[in-house]
């Protein structure tokens, strides 16, 4: 059965070992016990051992931190036994906002690194930048995805870079890091998706779209550009089988994508006894099978085009025009490794990138000074021809822009590793605190890249002259981890970047044409907005707001889907009307 490997053990413990105890306690006891004492002994026996394996754990803890001359990471001490009131309040916050707020809350209390520990397991979290870089770069080997999250994620990502650890996660990077280089990346592969997507947006007055979902499809058709050569947004070339059954595909993908990873993070959030809620279905079954169908003949094409390279004893080296699943395919002969790795690809670069573009739109409606610094450094250096990395070298705004975005509204606003051993973790109060192993952390880099006391006190301000002149500080610089960082820092980020800075430059180009011909700019659509999904009224004020929101700055519901996303969507349209009073046009 799938996940037996945890659950059984898990149940032994929980289930099997209190009555077994009981029964063994109750024969050793000479006197006959009435029934009524021998059924309640029997249930309190649950709980009573659940609480007395989660004190023992604590004291074993305690003494081995001071042991090693550290101390314990502070303990959150909610009202109610095995802090239930704390999972409670968890389970109803429901909006991230919400939960982000608790995050803040017990942080102020606790300090940047703290132990939830409800149910009686440790759950730290931390936002504090000397804990995250001792996790990510100096105890690397020691903190891992885990075996947990492989198990969970099997079926989906397989054996992937995205699912590995130790020498398999090495064996992935390596292969893959050579097709990530800059050469292999460039404008002109993507200008013409963004183009297509800018004149599809619709331009008559007052239609409102909803520019996030949108740009999640423009996210997956230029992965699968990049990676595959294959273009999901040309018409078939004729009404043929292959071109319906192409069409099909393509609209299948998008879709699966997403519930593939809806499942496999309602069994992490599950947790050990997942495979008991999936005991008569698997629900991966039908999402895979058609992201499976979707590449298959592609890997197809693949394995043809390497086929007759070597007919013609062509080198590969040789060839500047390879794409990622060729080179893929020269460097192994495993199918299913080459379907993994796209799986991964795809997985790891789709929704970060419409989350990244996504809110750059955003901030765009939202400050008006900075998207007129924008298109005026666009008109400078690249008001038009073809977009070129020196171009994109010149745009130092845009750079800028770009990463304070990426600081407010980091695509993955949280990570999670997990210890194999015990490890002691400096802190930036100069405390060494002891974690034990086997357990999870829970890195916070939305909450460390606006905490004030790493960003100063405008630390919530969207502020893109922070990257430039002088610079970050150090204490800045280790306070950004949007790619991640260490050995297993983003390996797209140079293709991010490229699509990022080519969007901005076509659409502050076609933001201009727009006003030119038609009098129209674009506007955040408060009004279209999906009922329910609109930010409270409340929250809009920094008094009303109680630090939800970047403390009122906000206009849009922020929640951390998959990614970070806007609740509803994105909702804008072209307008000539007068800006709302809370809005701006771009
Ligand atoms: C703005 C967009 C992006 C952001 C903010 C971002 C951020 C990240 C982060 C935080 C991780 C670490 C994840 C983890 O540890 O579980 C990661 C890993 C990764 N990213 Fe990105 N990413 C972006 C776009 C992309 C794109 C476009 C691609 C591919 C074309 C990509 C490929 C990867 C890969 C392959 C990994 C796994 C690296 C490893 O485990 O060694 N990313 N990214």
């Amino acid at each position: 059965m799938k996940g037996s490997q945890f659950l059984v053990p898990a149940l032994l413990k929980t289930v099997v070992l209190p009555p077994l105890l009981v029964s063994c306690i109750l024969k050793a006891i000479p006197l006959r016990v009435p029934l009524a004492l021998g059924i309640t002994a029997y249930l309190v026996s649950f709980p009573l051992l659940f609480i007395l394996r989660s004190h023992s754990a604590a004291i074993r803890s305690t003494r081995h931190a001071r042991s090693l001359g550290a101390v314990d990471i502070p303990r959150v001490h909610g009202r109610w036994p095995l802090n239930l009131d704390v999972l409670a309040d968890w389970a109803k916050s429901g909006s991230d906002e919400e939960v982000g707020r608790m995050m803040v809350l017990l942080g102020r209390k606790y300090g940047k690194t703290y132990n939830t520990r409800v149910l009686g397991e440790d759950q730290i979290i931390s936002s504090d930048p000397t804990v995250l870089k001792h996790v990510l770069v100096d105890d690397f080997d020691n903190f891992v995805k885990g075996a947990k999250f492989k198990d969970r994620a099997e079926a989906f990502l397989g054996d992937g870079i995205f699912n590995s650890d130790g020498d398999r996660w090495k064996f992935h990077r390596a292969l893959m890091r050579p097709f990530f280089h800059p050469s292999h990346i460039s404008p002109s592969l993507f200008a013409p998706h963004i183009n297509a997507f800018l004149d599809s947006l619709p331009t008559s007055s007052g239609a409102a779209f909803d520019v996030q979902a949108k740009l999640g499809q423009l996210a997956l058709e230029m992965a699968i550009k990049w990676m595959t050569g294959e273009d999901m947004s040309s018409d078939p070339v004729d009404h043929s089988k292959v071109g319906a059954e192409w069409r099909e595909a393509c609209e299948g993908l998008g879709g699966a994508m997403t519930e593939a990873q809806k499942i496999v993070g309602k069994r992490v959030k599950i947790g050990t006894l997942w495979p008991l809620f999936e005991l008569t279905h698997d629900p991966l079954t039908k999402p895979m099978s058609i992201i499976r169908s979707f590449f298959r003949p592609i890997i197809d094409r693949a394995m043809e085009r390497k086929a007759a390279r070597a007919e013609l004893e062509e080198s590969p080296d040789e060839k500047e025009d390879l794409r990622f699943i060729d080179r893929l395919v020269e460097a192994t002969h495993d199918r299913k490794l080459v379907e993994d790795q796209l799986i991964n690809v795809l997985l790891a670069s789709r929704d970060t990138l419409a989350s990244c573009l996504t809110f750059c739109i955003y901030v765009l409606g939202l400050e008006p000074k900075m998207s007129a610094n924008l298109r005026s450094e666009v008109r400078a250096v690249a008001a038009q021809g073809d977009i070129t990395k020196d171009s994109i070298r010149e745009l130092r705004y845009g750079r800028a822009f770009i990463n304070e975005v990426l600081r407010l509204f980091p695509p993955v606003p949280l990570n999670i590793r997990r210890t194999l051993r015990p490890s002691l973790l400096p802190t930036s109060s100069g405390q060494m605190m002891y974690m034990p192993g086997n357990t999870s952390i829970i890195l916070a880099f939305v909450l460390m890249q606006r905490d004030k006391t790493v960003w100063g006190d405008d630390a919530e301000v969207f502020d893109p002259s922070r990257w430039m002149g002088e610079g970050l500080d150090k204490k800045e610089r280790e306070g950004f981890m949007s790619w991640n960082y260490g050995p297993r820092m983003c390996l797209g980020q140079p293709f991010a970047l490229t699509v990022t800075n080519t969007f901005l430059i076509l659409l502050c180009r076609h933001l201009d044409r727009i006003h030119q011909e038609h009098g129209l700019s674009l506007q955040i659509a408060f009004d279209a907005q999906p009922a329910g999904t609109g930010l409270p009224e409340a929250w809009k004020t920094a008094e009303g707001s109680e630090g939800r929101a970047r403390t009122g700055r906000d206009r849009m519901w922020v929640v951390a889907d998959v990614v970070l996303a806007i609740k509803g969507g994105l909702w804008v349209k072209f307008g000539s009307a007068e800006r709302p009073a809370d809005a701006d046009d771009t």
